[in-house]
């Protein structure tokens, strides 16, 4: 793969039930824990530098009626539109403008059941959470807090933790 410092086409994933990155060959469905022969280390840091495999972040989600789920750990049916639910988690935006932790506002809100860890979903890779919201979280730098994200969920605040 083109950039990783890795030879032919071999390509570096990450692997969410063992917790580490390995090494995979689509040609061969080979898959290795150590880096191939031929590997450049140096170029493979500063690849995985600039192309995280994997994120943590925290999320608070606000579901409406049309969520794939429309309950939630706070509500068993959940009854407001997307427009209210929008509406209400720009509230949220505000609170955390003015100061207030991610961590509390997820909790008191998110109908994510991650909402009683303060929102957080562990570390994730591609290829785990829905498109959207990956590419989302994918794109913030450690730290950042996203826009409003939508997915079949509902609609998510996001913040990229490591
Ligand atoms: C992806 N995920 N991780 C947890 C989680 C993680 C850590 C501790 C407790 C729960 C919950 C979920 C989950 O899918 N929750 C759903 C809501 C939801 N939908 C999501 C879509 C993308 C990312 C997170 C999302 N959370 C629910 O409770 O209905």
């Amino acid at each position: 793969m083109a950039g990783t410092g890795l030879p032919g086409p071999w390509v570096i994933k990450f692997s969410r039930s063992k917790k580490r990155e390995y090494f995979f060959n689509p040609e061969t469905k080979e898959s290795v824990w150590e880096a191939p022969s031929g590997s450049d280390e140096d170029q493979l840091k500063t690849y995985l530098e600039e192309n995280p495999l994997r994120v943590r972040a925290l999320h608070l989600l606000i579901k409406h009626k049309d969520s794939r789920r429309p309950a939630s750990h706070r509500n068993e049916n959940i009854t407001i539109t997307k427009d209210e639910a929008k509406e209400e988690l720009e509230t949220y935006m505000k609170r955390l403008q003015d100061g207030e932790t991610f961590e509390s506002l997820a909790k008191e809100r998110s109908d994510c059941s991650s909402a009683k860890r303060g929102g957080d979903l562990g570390f994730f890779g591609r290829g785990d959470m829905q498109p959207s919201f990956e590419k989302a979280a994918f794109a913030l730098q450690t730290d950042q807090v996203s826009d409003i994200v939508e997915s079949e969920s509902g609609l998510h605040i996001i913040k990229r933790v490591a």
